[in-house]
C-alpha cells in the first residue's frame, strides 16, 4: 500500500525542536509558509520559548500534543532517541497515517518504520544548516509505503531549505550525510585554519575575517555562478610559477586530498554505526 497522508496535509508537526528544526523552520518562514500551520515538540522550556518568539510557531512540550492534526511529522531528534520518540508515537501513528520525514544521520526507512508501528510512509531527509538562509542541499529517500503525492510533500517541504537531491538507493544516504549534511563545517573549518593562518602572517584579526569570508563566498558563487568547473576554476587563478602554485602545491604535497577522502569516509562510517547501534 502506497499513501500520502492526504489527512490535514497542510499541517506540520517537529518533533525535537533544536538546531536542524531552527533552521528549516527559518527557511520555511521565510519562503512564505504560515507559521500557524507548524506546531513542534520540544522537552527543553527555553527552546520552546525561543521557537514561539522567533518563528511565532506552537510549541509543546508532549509530541502527542504537537501532531495532534498533522498530516506530515518531522522527526528532527538525535539518532541516539530517535527509537524512543517513534515508539511513543507508534499508537498514533497507526491512527494517522502520517508522513513520516526524518532528518536524522543513519537511522534508516526500515528501523523508522518499524519503530512507528510497521508499514509506515517514511522519507529520509538529510538537510544542512544553512536550510536558514534558504541555501541549504537536502538528499531524499522514499520507502516504497511513500506514494507520488506524499513525495511532493517531502519536497516541498525542504525545497523550502535550498536545493533537493532525490536518492534512491538508501545505502548511500550516508554518504551524502558525509558530503553535504556535514559538509558545511569542513567549510567552516578552512575558514577557521585561513583566519589563523592570516593572523600568523601578521594581518590583524578583523582585516583577517574580511579577507577570508568575502574570499570563500566568492569562490562559493563562481562555483555555482559560471557553470564551470572546480578545476578549471583553480586553474585561473593559478599563474604558472606564482603565488597560488605554490600554496596548491603545498596541500597537494600534505595529501589533502587523501585526508579528505578519509574525512567523508570516516562520516560515511559513522552514518553506518549509528544505525547498527539503535537496531
Ligand atoms: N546539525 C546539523 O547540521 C544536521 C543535523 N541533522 C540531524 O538532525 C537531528 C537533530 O540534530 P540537531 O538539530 O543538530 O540536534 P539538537 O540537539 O540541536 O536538536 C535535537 C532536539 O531534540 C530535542 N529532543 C530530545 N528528546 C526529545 C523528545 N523525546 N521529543 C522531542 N524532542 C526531543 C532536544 O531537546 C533538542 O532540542 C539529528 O538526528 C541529526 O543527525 C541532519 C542534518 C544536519
Ligand atoms: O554531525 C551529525 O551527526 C549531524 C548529521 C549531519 C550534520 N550533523
Amino acid at each position: 500500500m502506497t499513501r500520502s497522508g492526504t489527512a490535514a496535509a497542510e499541517h506540520l508537526a517537529f518533533i525535537g525542536g533544536g538546531n536542524m528544526a531552527r533552521s528549516l523552520i527559518g527557511g520555511m518562514l521565510a519562503r512564505g509558509t504560515d507559521a500557524a500551520t507548524i506546531s513542534v515538540a520540544e522537552p527543553v522550556e527555553a527552546l520552546r520559548a525561543a521557537l514561539v518568539r522567533d518563528f511565532g510557531v506552537r510549541a509543546h512540550a508532549d509530541a502527542v500534543d504537537a501532531i495532534a492534526g498533522a498530516g506530515t511529522w518531522v522527526f528532527a531528534v538525535k539518532p541516539q532517541v530517535m527509537r524512543e520518540v517513534c515508539e511513543g508515537l507508534a499508537p498514533s501513528a497507526r491512527a494517522a497515517r502520517p508522513l513520516a520525514v526524518s532528518i536524522a544521520a543513519g537511522i534508516t526507512a526500515g528501523q523508522l518504520s518499524a519503530w512507528l508501528g510497521g508499514d509506515a510512509a517514511v522519507v529520509r531527509a538529510m538537510p544542512n544548516t544553512p536550510a536558514l538562509l534558504g541555501a541549504g542541499v537536502t538528499g531524499l529517500h522514499a520507502n516504497a509505503a511513500v506514494d507520488a503525492a506524499g513525495r511532493e510533500r517531502a519536497q516541498a517541504l525542504l525545497s523550502a531549505a535550498g536545493e533537493t537531491v532525490w536518492i534512491e538507493d538508501e545505502a548511500l544516504m550516508d554518504a551524502v550525510t558525509a558530503v553535504s549534511g556535514s559538509g558545511p563545517a569542513y567549510v567552516f573549518l578552512l575558514a577557521e585554519a585561513m583566519e589563523e593562518a592570516a593572523r600568523a602572517q601578521g594581518l590583524p584579526a578583523d582585516a583577517a575575517r574580511t579577507l577570508v569570508l568575502q574570499t570563500i563566498l566568492g569562490a562559493a558563487r563562481m562555483l555555482t555562478g559560471t557553470g564551470e568547473t572546480p578545476a578549471e576554476l583553480r586553474r585561473r587563478v593559478t599563474s604558472p610559477g606564482g603565488t597560488t602554485q605554490a600554496a596548491i602545491e603545498t596541500f597537494e604535497a600534505g595529501g589533502l586530498r587523501g585526508l579528505v577522502a578519509a574525512a567523508i569516509e570516516a562520516a560515511t562510517v559513522r552514518g553506518r554505526e549509528l544505525s547498527a547501534a539503535n537496531d
